[in-house]
């Protein structure tokens, strides 16, 4: 049984705003599923319909096999949520927002145990009003993870958190799906989503353009990759890079100061322009560089992304370009 169906999913909002058309999407049992897109892309009004916030125009969704919108006390026994911008109670104080969640669904929960795994322990009888953002959060997560649930859904959970939370989360997140739970969780930072997820599904203008695992899109993009290589320079090594340039899939050559670079269609085509290069010269270094997760989101989108799209600590970290060392 799936954790998640939606069939023809839509949500207008009057006569102009079709925030989520025809979403067909299957996410499994313990998957980690990421839902990506840029502002506006309804991801956002696809969680909210399958929690039974937002009524669907036309199409279904089931949750767990449930019906989203006939059986949502059987959905909410049994997943767990972050919604975007939780609201928490100022004068509670951590514990008993986690207590109340143990209460409204029945559970026999280790508060402390939860409370520990999200890290605010030692501010567990503190009142959340004085909670900083990043707190906030880890407390939303806590109260998701109370019941062991099915399914987790989770709306940008990374938001507020530093670099230390969003690892922590990744961990966190990682654990449950090895523990059998499914990983839904919306997001527009990138690196979050490469670095945790099974498949990926980019949304935008209401639609899913891109469904996969990120190597797969990644095989799918256009752009490719580009490798430089280092060479012992001989002269009569630049005379002879038509040959490289003549490699299937190689758009462009460069050499200067003792480095080749191509870029190449496909990165496939790498390898044998390391060859061919090393049947010439004698390579000494290669660097490797994939079309990086930022250009493939760009591409799906329309360019409504911004390479540097930034994630709450105001670092770009892994969605930057990724450079690797290859072994030829
Ligand atoms: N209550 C509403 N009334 C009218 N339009 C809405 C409503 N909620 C969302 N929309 C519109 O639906 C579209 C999708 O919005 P949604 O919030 O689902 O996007 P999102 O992908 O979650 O964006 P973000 O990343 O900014 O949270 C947008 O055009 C938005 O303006």
């Amino acid at each position: 049984m799936p954790a998640i169906e939606t069939t023809a999913l839509t949500k207008r909002y009057g006569e102009t705003v079709l925030a989520v058309d025809g979403l067909d999407l299957t996410v499994g049992e313990g998957e980690i599923f990421g839902f990506l897109g840029p502002n506006g892309a309804g991801k956002s009004t696809t969680i909210n319909m399958l929690l039974d916030f937002v009524r669907p125009s036309s199409g279904t969704a089931t949750v767990l096999g449930y019906d989203a919108q006939t059986e949502t006390e059987a959905i909410r026994e049994r997943i767990g949520v972050l919604p975007e911008g939780a609201t928490l109670y100022e004068r509670l104080t951590a514990r008993e927002h986690v207590e109340w969640v143990a209460e409204t669904k029945r559970a026999d929960t280790d508060v402390d145990a939860v409370l520990e795994r999200v890290g605010i322990l030692e501010d567990a009888d503190r009142p959340t009003g004085g909670f900083s953002k990043g707190m906030r959060q880890r407390l939303g997560l806590g109260m998701a993870l109370v019941g062991e649930p099915e399914l987790l859904i989770l709306d940008e959970p990374s938001s507020g958190l530093d670099p230390t939370g969003i690892q922590d989360m990744r961990n966190l997140l990682r654990a449950e799906a090895d523990s059998g739970t499914a990983v839904f969780f919306s997001s527009h930072i990138l690196s979050e989503v490469e670095a945790v997820c099974d498949r990926v599904g980019i949304m935008n203008e209401g639609e899913l353009v891109a469904l996969d695992s990120i190597d797969g899109l990644r095989d799918e993009a256009t752009g490719g990759a580009t490798i430089e290589l280092e060479f012992e320079a001989e002269p009569s090594v630049d005379l002879e890079m038509p040959a490289l340039d003549a490699i299937d899939g190689v758009q462009q050559t460069t050499v200067e100061d003792g480095v080749v670079t191509a870029v190449c269609a496909d990165p496939s085509v790498k390898i044998d322009v390391a060859r061919a290069l090393d049947q010439r010269t004698t390579v000494t270094d290669i660097h490797s560089t994939d079309t990086s997760l930022e250009e493939l989101f760009n591409q799906y989108t329309g360019g409504t992304a911004h390479a540097g799209s930034r994630d709450s600590t105001g670092s770009t970290g892994e969605s930057d370009t990724r450079k690797q060392e290859v072994t030829a």
